[in-house]
Protein backbone atom coordinates (compact mmCIF):
# COMPACT_ATOMS: atom_id res chain seq x y z
CA UNK A 1 0.00 0.00 0.00
CA UNK A 2 1.74 3.04 -0.87
CA UNK A 3 0.92 6.47 -0.54
CA UNK A 4 0.66 9.36 -3.89
CA UNK A 5 1.16 12.93 -3.45
CA UNK A 6 1.10 15.29 -6.34
CA UNK A 7 1.74 19.04 -5.81
CA UNK A 8 1.46 22.08 -8.17
CA UNK A 9 1.51 19.60 -11.87
CA UNK A 10 1.64 21.52 -14.69
CA UNK A 11 1.68 20.39 -18.96
CA UNK A 12 1.94 21.85 -21.37
CA UNK A 13 1.42 20.68 -25.11
CA UNK A 14 2.49 23.61 -26.98
CA UNK A 15 0.21 26.07 -26.22
CA UNK A 16 -2.57 24.25 -24.73
CA UNK A 17 -1.95 24.02 -21.13
CA UNK A 18 -3.55 20.89 -20.54
CA UNK A 19 -2.50 21.09 -16.35
CA UNK A 20 -2.51 23.93 -14.69
CA UNK A 21 -1.13 23.04 -10.85
CA UNK A 22 -2.90 19.63 -9.96
CA UNK A 23 -2.51 18.98 -6.46
CA UNK A 24 -3.85 15.54 -5.33
CA UNK A 25 -3.08 12.91 -2.20
CA UNK A 26 -4.41 9.34 -2.51
CA UNK A 27 -4.23 7.62 0.40
CA UNK A 28 -2.50 4.15 0.52
CA UNK A 29 -5.11 1.70 -0.17
CA UNK A 30 -7.87 4.08 -1.56
CA UNK A 31 -9.44 4.95 -4.78
CA UNK A 32 -9.59 8.17 -6.59
CA UNK A 33 -11.67 8.48 -9.11
CA UNK A 34 -10.63 11.43 -11.37
CA UNK A 35 -13.74 12.34 -12.86
CA UNK A 36 -14.28 15.43 -15.72
CA UNK A 37 -15.61 16.04 -19.41
CA UNK A 38 -13.57 15.25 -22.28
CA UNK A 39 -10.37 17.68 -22.55
CA UNK A 40 -9.95 18.51 -18.98
CA UNK A 41 -6.52 17.21 -18.69
CA UNK A 42 -7.61 13.49 -17.15
CA UNK A 43 -5.91 11.50 -19.40
CA UNK A 44 -2.49 13.81 -18.95
CA UNK A 45 -2.52 13.21 -15.44
CA UNK A 46 -2.80 10.02 -15.60
CA UNK A 47 0.16 9.83 -18.25
CA UNK A 48 2.56 12.16 -16.28
CA UNK A 49 1.85 9.58 -13.09
CA UNK A 50 2.58 6.59 -15.11
CA UNK A 51 6.12 8.69 -16.64
CA UNK A 52 4.66 8.32 -20.11
CA UNK A 53 4.71 12.34 -20.07
CA UNK A 54 7.27 14.27 -18.68
CA UNK A 55 5.71 16.68 -16.43
CA UNK A 56 6.13 20.78 -17.11
CA UNK A 57 6.08 21.82 -13.46
CA UNK A 58 5.40 20.07 -10.10
CA UNK A 59 6.20 16.82 -8.31
CA UNK A 60 4.78 13.78 -8.13
CA UNK A 61 5.72 11.73 -5.04
CA UNK A 62 4.95 7.72 -4.18
CA UNK A 63 5.94 6.99 -0.70
CA UNK A 64 8.07 10.37 -0.26
CA UNK A 65 10.11 8.98 -3.18
CA UNK A 66 10.04 11.89 -5.51
CA UNK A 67 9.68 10.36 -9.39
CA UNK A 68 8.69 13.39 -11.17
CA UNK A 69 10.26 17.16 -9.76
CA UNK A 70 11.98 20.00 -11.26
CA UNK A 71 14.94 17.67 -12.22
CA UNK A 72 13.78 14.45 -11.83
CA UNK A 73 11.67 12.58 -14.43
CA UNK A 74 11.66 8.85 -13.22
CA UNK A 75 10.67 6.17 -16.34
CA UNK A 76 7.68 4.37 -16.36
CA UNK A 77 9.22 0.91 -16.18
CA UNK A 78 10.82 2.56 -12.72
CA UNK A 79 7.79 4.19 -10.77
CA UNK A 80 6.59 0.73 -9.99
CA UNK A 81 3.13 1.80 -11.50
CA UNK A 82 0.79 -0.29 -13.40
CA UNK A 83 -1.67 0.45 -15.99
CA UNK A 84 -5.13 -0.86 -17.02
CA UNK A 85 -5.95 0.97 -20.52
CA UNK A 86 -9.54 0.67 -22.25
CA UNK A 87 -9.07 -2.36 -24.14
CA UNK A 88 -6.55 -4.28 -26.32
CA UNK A 89 -4.38 -4.36 -22.78
CA UNK A 90 -3.45 -8.18 -23.95
CA UNK A 91 -0.61 -9.82 -25.91
CA UNK A 92 -2.81 -11.64 -28.16
CA UNK A 93 -0.35 -14.63 -28.53
CA UNK A 94 -0.13 -15.31 -24.98
CA UNK A 95 -2.36 -17.15 -22.60
CA UNK A 96 -4.26 -15.74 -19.93
CA UNK A 97 -1.42 -17.14 -17.48
CA UNK A 98 1.43 -15.95 -19.30
CA UNK A 99 -0.35 -12.38 -19.49
CA UNK A 100 -0.74 -12.24 -16.10
CA UNK A 101 2.78 -13.70 -14.81
CA UNK A 102 4.36 -11.31 -17.88
CA UNK A 103 7.10 -9.69 -16.17
CA UNK A 104 7.04 -11.56 -12.92
CA UNK A 105 10.12 -13.70 -11.28
CA UNK A 106 9.93 -17.35 -12.16
CA UNK A 107 10.22 -18.27 -8.77
CA UNK A 108 6.54 -16.48 -7.82
CA UNK A 109 5.30 -16.56 -11.03
CA UNK A 110 2.71 -19.59 -10.53
CA UNK A 111 1.61 -19.12 -7.25
CA UNK A 112 0.79 -15.69 -8.38
CA UNK A 113 -0.95 -15.73 -11.42
CA UNK A 114 -3.19 -17.89 -9.58
CA UNK A 115 -3.87 -15.62 -6.49
CA UNK A 116 -4.24 -12.70 -8.95
CA UNK A 117 -7.07 -14.57 -11.48
CA UNK A 118 -8.58 -16.08 -8.50
CA UNK A 119 -8.98 -12.18 -7.10
CA UNK A 120 -10.52 -11.18 -10.61
CA UNK A 121 -13.08 -13.99 -10.75
CA UNK A 122 -10.99 -15.86 -13.23
CA UNK A 123 -9.68 -19.04 -11.63
CA UNK A 124 -9.58 -21.76 -14.26
CA UNK A 125 -9.25 -19.73 -16.95
CA UNK A 126 -5.49 -19.66 -17.23
CA UNK A 127 -4.96 -21.92 -20.51
CA UNK A 128 -7.18 -19.47 -22.91
CA UNK A 129 -6.09 -17.30 -25.43
CA UNK A 130 -8.10 -13.91 -24.89
CA UNK A 131 -9.44 -14.27 -28.45
CA UNK A 132 -11.56 -16.97 -26.16
CA UNK A 133 -12.70 -14.88 -23.59
CA UNK A 134 -15.70 -11.86 -23.29
CA UNK A 135 -15.17 -8.39 -23.66
CA UNK A 136 -15.72 -8.30 -19.96
CA UNK A 137 -13.44 -10.85 -18.98
CA UNK A 138 -10.40 -9.69 -21.27
CA UNK A 139 -10.76 -6.40 -18.97
CA UNK A 140 -10.52 -8.55 -15.65
CA UNK A 141 -7.28 -10.35 -16.88
CA UNK A 142 -5.93 -6.87 -17.94
CA UNK A 143 -6.72 -5.77 -13.77
CA UNK A 144 -4.53 -9.35 -12.66
CA UNK A 145 -1.62 -8.49 -14.99
CA UNK A 146 -1.83 -4.81 -13.48
CA UNK A 147 -2.41 -6.35 -9.88
CA UNK A 148 0.20 -9.28 -10.38
CA UNK A 149 3.30 -7.29 -9.77
CA UNK A 150 1.79 -5.30 -6.48
CA UNK A 151 2.69 -2.50 -7.90
CA UNK A 152 2.83 1.04 -5.39
CA UNK A 153 -0.27 2.45 -7.76
CA UNK A 154 -2.40 1.26 -10.15
CA UNK A 155 -3.74 3.58 -12.53
CA UNK A 156 -7.39 2.81 -14.29
CA UNK A 157 -7.73 4.28 -17.95
CA UNK A 158 -11.57 4.32 -18.64
CA UNK A 159 -11.26 0.68 -17.88
CA UNK A 160 -15.08 -0.28 -18.32
CA UNK A 161 -16.05 2.32 -21.11
CA UNK A 162 -15.94 0.05 -24.38
CA UNK A 163 -18.17 -2.46 -22.56
CA UNK A 164 -21.91 -2.80 -22.78
CA UNK A 165 -23.88 -1.23 -19.51
CA UNK A 166 -24.82 -4.62 -18.20
CA UNK A 167 -21.55 -6.08 -18.58
CA UNK A 168 -20.23 -2.83 -16.30
CA UNK A 169 -22.10 -3.05 -13.83
CA UNK A 170 -21.28 -6.44 -12.46
CA UNK A 171 -17.41 -6.00 -13.64
CA UNK A 172 -17.09 -2.54 -11.62
CA UNK A 173 -18.18 -3.73 -8.45
CA UNK A 174 -15.86 -7.55 -9.05
CA UNK A 175 -12.94 -5.29 -9.76
CA UNK A 176 -13.43 -2.35 -6.73
CA UNK A 177 -13.49 -6.06 -4.59
CA UNK A 178 -10.37 -6.94 -6.14
CA UNK A 179 -8.50 -4.03 -5.55
CA UNK A 180 -9.57 -3.70 -1.97
CA UNK A 181 -9.07 -7.59 -1.33
CA UNK A 182 -5.30 -6.60 -3.02
CA UNK A 183 -4.78 -3.89 -0.80
CA UNK A 184 -4.30 -1.45 -3.93
CA UNK A 185 -4.00 1.94 -3.75
CA UNK A 186 -5.58 3.33 -7.49
CA UNK A 187 -6.54 6.19 -9.87
CA UNK A 188 -9.56 5.24 -11.94
CA UNK A 189 -9.80 7.92 -14.49
CA UNK A 190 -13.54 8.61 -15.88
CA UNK A 191 -16.37 10.90 -17.50
CA UNK A 192 -18.93 8.58 -16.08
CA UNK A 193 -20.32 10.57 -12.78
CA UNK A 194 -22.22 7.45 -11.39
CA UNK A 195 -18.82 5.78 -12.30
CA UNK A 196 -17.10 7.55 -9.70
CA UNK A 197 -19.67 8.02 -7.48
CA UNK A 198 -20.74 4.39 -6.59
CA UNK A 199 -16.65 3.10 -6.71
CA UNK A 200 -14.18 5.44 -5.46
CA UNK A 201 -13.36 6.15 -1.81
CA UNK A 202 -12.13 9.91 -2.95
CA UNK A 203 -13.65 11.64 -6.49
CA UNK A 204 -11.18 14.61 -7.71
CA UNK A 205 -13.11 16.39 -10.19
CA UNK A 206 -10.84 18.05 -12.70
CA UNK A 207 -12.01 21.33 -15.17
CA UNK A 208 -9.94 23.05 -17.63
CA UNK A 209 -6.72 21.45 -16.26
CA UNK A 210 -7.25 21.71 -12.20
CA UNK A 211 -8.89 20.06 -9.71
CA UNK A 212 -12.34 22.05 -8.42
CA UNK A 213 -13.12 19.76 -6.12
CA UNK A 214 -11.69 16.61 -4.01
CA UNK A 215 -13.67 14.67 -1.52
CA UNK A 216 -15.46 11.94 -0.15
CA UNK A 217 -18.38 11.11 -3.34
CA UNK A 218 -21.02 11.94 -0.79
CA UNK A 219 -19.81 15.65 0.14
CA UNK A 220 -19.07 16.28 -3.74
CA UNK A 221 -22.96 15.12 -4.63
CA UNK A 222 -24.86 16.61 -2.09
CA UNK A 223 -21.63 19.73 -1.65
CA UNK A 224 -20.54 20.60 -5.06
CA UNK A 225 -17.79 23.14 -5.02
CA UNK A 226 -20.18 25.20 -7.44
CA UNK A 227 -23.21 25.37 -9.87
CA UNK A 228 -20.85 23.63 -12.80
CA UNK A 229 -19.77 20.57 -10.56
CA UNK A 230 -23.47 20.28 -9.12
CA UNK A 231 -24.84 19.75 -13.22
CA UNK A 232 -21.56 17.89 -13.72
CA UNK A 233 -21.86 15.28 -10.92
CA UNK A 234 -25.68 14.60 -11.39
CA UNK A 235 -28.67 16.24 -12.35
CA UNK A 236 -29.30 18.97 -10.11
CA UNK A 237 -32.43 21.38 -9.61
CA UNK A 238 -30.94 25.28 -9.15
CA UNK A 239 -33.71 27.72 -7.70
CA UNK A 240 -32.98 31.16 -6.78
CA UNK A 241 -33.37 31.94 -3.26
CA UNK A 242 -33.44 34.79 -0.34
CA UNK A 243 -31.17 33.60 2.57
CA UNK A 244 -31.14 34.69 6.20
CA UNK A 245 -30.56 32.89 9.06
CA UNK A 246 -29.67 29.88 7.75
CA UNK A 247 -32.48 28.79 5.84
CA UNK A 248 -33.32 29.71 2.04
CA UNK A 249 -36.51 31.21 0.76
CA UNK A 250 -37.13 29.70 -2.34
CA UNK A 251 -40.27 29.28 -4.75
CA UNK A 252 -40.67 25.32 -2.71
CA UNK A 253 -40.81 27.10 0.62
CA UNK A 254 -38.34 27.89 3.66
CA UNK A 255 -35.57 25.54 3.36
CA UNK A 256 -32.98 24.61 5.89
CA UNK A 257 -29.27 24.53 4.28
CA UNK A 258 -26.67 21.96 4.48
CA UNK A 259 -23.68 24.42 6.21
CA UNK A 260 -24.39 28.26 7.23
CA UNK A 261 -22.74 29.83 4.27
CA UNK A 262 -21.44 33.90 4.69
CA UNK A 263 -22.75 36.32 2.30
CA UNK A 264 -24.20 33.64 0.01
CA UNK A 265 -25.14 33.52 -3.68
CA UNK A 266 -29.21 33.71 -4.56
CA UNK A 267 -28.85 30.10 -5.63
CA UNK A 268 -29.68 27.06 -4.13
CA UNK A 269 -29.22 23.17 -5.07
CA UNK A 270 -31.45 20.85 -4.40
CA UNK A 271 -31.52 16.87 -5.88
CA UNK A 272 -33.92 15.62 -8.10
CA UNK A 273 -34.72 12.79 -5.45
CA UNK A 274 -35.26 15.48 -2.56
CA UNK A 275 -38.48 16.45 -4.49
CA UNK A 276 -41.15 14.63 -3.48
CA UNK A 277 -45.14 14.75 -4.84
CA UNK A 278 -48.48 14.21 -3.38
CA UNK A 279 -51.86 13.99 -4.78
CA UNK A 280 -52.95 18.38 -5.27
CA UNK A 281 -54.36 19.81 -2.19
CA UNK A 282 -52.13 19.04 0.41
CA UNK A 283 -49.34 21.59 0.30
CA UNK A 284 -48.65 25.08 -0.57
CA UNK A 285 -46.72 24.82 -3.70
CA UNK A 286 -48.39 23.00 -6.52
CA UNK A 287 -47.02 21.98 -10.13
CA UNK A 288 -48.30 20.13 -13.56
CA UNK A 289 -46.62 17.30 -14.66
CA UNK A 290 -45.09 18.12 -18.33
CA UNK A 291 -42.87 15.14 -18.94
CA UNK A 292 -41.64 11.65 -17.62
CA UNK A 293 -38.53 9.42 -18.46
CA UNK A 294 -38.98 5.92 -17.26
CA UNK A 295 -35.95 4.18 -15.83
CA UNK A 296 -37.63 1.25 -14.66
CA UNK A 297 -35.91 1.16 -10.57
CA UNK A 298 -37.14 5.37 -10.83
CA UNK A 299 -38.65 7.98 -13.09
CA UNK A 300 -37.43 11.74 -13.74
CA UNK A 301 -40.36 13.63 -14.36
CA UNK A 302 -40.68 17.65 -14.99
CA UNK A 303 -42.47 19.84 -13.69
CA UNK A 304 -44.04 23.33 -14.14
CA UNK A 305 -44.36 25.20 -10.95
CA UNK A 306 -47.63 27.80 -10.92
CA UNK A 307 -45.32 30.81 -11.09
CA UNK A 308 -43.72 29.07 -14.50
CA UNK A 309 -40.30 27.90 -12.89
CA UNK A 310 -39.58 24.30 -14.08
CA UNK A 311 -37.89 21.42 -11.83
CA UNK A 312 -37.50 17.92 -12.19
CA UNK A 313 -38.28 15.29 -9.48
CA UNK A 314 -37.21 11.68 -9.37
CA UNK A 315 -39.40 9.32 -8.24
CA UNK A 316 -40.34 5.46 -7.33
CA UNK A 317 -40.30 3.81 -10.69
CA UNK A 318 -43.75 2.43 -9.19
CA UNK A 319 -45.52 5.62 -8.39
CA UNK A 320 -48.02 6.43 -10.60
CA UNK A 321 -47.54 9.59 -13.05
CA UNK A 322 -50.03 11.47 -14.79
CA UNK A 323 -49.23 13.76 -17.63
CA UNK A 324 -51.03 17.31 -17.39
CA UNK A 325 -51.70 16.18 -14.09
CA UNK A 326 -51.63 18.90 -11.07
CA UNK A 327 -49.42 17.84 -7.86
CA UNK A 328 -48.18 18.87 -4.60
CA UNK A 329 -44.47 19.42 -4.55
CA UNK A 330 -42.65 18.88 -1.64
CA UNK A 331 -39.06 18.91 -0.31
CA UNK A 332 -37.08 16.33 1.70
CA UNK A 333 -34.10 17.64 3.52
CA UNK A 334 -31.43 20.66 3.38
CA UNK A 335 -30.19 22.39 0.49
CA UNK A 336 -26.90 23.74 -0.24
CA UNK A 337 -25.56 27.12 -1.15
CA UNK A 338 -22.51 28.83 -2.41
CA UNK A 339 -20.40 31.82 -1.13
CA UNK A 340 -20.75 34.88 -3.20
CA UNK A 341 -17.40 34.87 -5.80
CA UNK A 342 -15.03 37.24 -4.85
CA UNK A 343 -15.01 40.44 -6.76
CA UNK A 344 -12.54 40.09 -10.42
CA UNK A 345 -9.29 41.38 -9.29
CA UNK A 346 -9.25 39.83 -5.81
CA UNK A 347 -8.34 36.45 -4.47
N1 LIG B 1 -0.17 15.03 -27.50
C1 LIG B 1 -0.87 16.15 -27.44
N2 LIG B 1 -0.57 17.25 -28.16
C2 LIG B 1 -1.29 18.39 -28.07
N3 LIG B 1 -2.34 18.56 -27.25
C3 LIG B 1 -2.71 17.51 -26.51
C4 LIG B 1 -2.01 16.26 -26.55
N4 LIG B 1 -2.62 15.40 -25.68
C5 LIG B 1 -3.64 16.09 -25.14
N5 LIG B 1 -3.70 17.35 -25.62
C6 LIG B 1 -4.65 18.41 -25.22
O1 LIG B 1 -4.59 18.53 -23.81
C7 LIG B 1 -5.89 18.73 -23.25
C8 LIG B 1 -6.18 17.60 -22.25
O2 LIG B 1 -6.27 16.37 -22.96
P1 LIG B 1 -6.56 14.97 -22.23
O3 LIG B 1 -6.41 13.89 -23.26
O4 LIG B 1 -5.72 14.88 -21.03
O5 LIG B 1 -8.09 15.14 -21.83
P2 LIG B 1 -9.11 14.05 -21.25
O6 LIG B 1 -9.78 14.70 -20.11
O7 LIG B 1 -8.42 12.77 -21.00
O8 LIG B 1 -10.12 13.89 -22.47
P3 LIG B 1 -10.96 12.60 -22.97
O9 LIG B 1 -11.97 12.30 -21.88
O10 LIG B 1 -11.62 13.10 -24.22
O11 LIG B 1 -9.99 11.48 -23.20
C9 LIG B 1 -6.85 18.76 -24.43
O12 LIG B 1 -7.07 20.12 -24.77
C10 LIG B 1 -6.09 18.03 -25.52
O13 LIG B 1 -6.50 18.50 -26.81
Amino acid sequence: MSRLEIHGLVKRYGTVLALSGVDLTVEPGTLTAVLGPSGCGKTTLLRCVAGFERADGGRIRVDGRELAGPRRHTSPQRRGITVVPQEGALFPHLSVKDNVGYGLRRSKRQARVAETLELVGLGGYGDRMPHELSGGQRQRVAVARALAPQPALILLDEPFSALDAALRSDLRTDIQAALQAAGATAILVTHDQSEALSLADQVAVIRDGHIVQNGPPATVYHQPADPWVANFVGEAVLLPAAIADGRAATILGALPLTEAVDDATGLVLLRPEQIRLSPAGQAAVHATIEDRHFYGHDAVVGLRLDDGTRVIARVPGTEPVILGATVAVHVDGSAHTWPKPPPAGTS
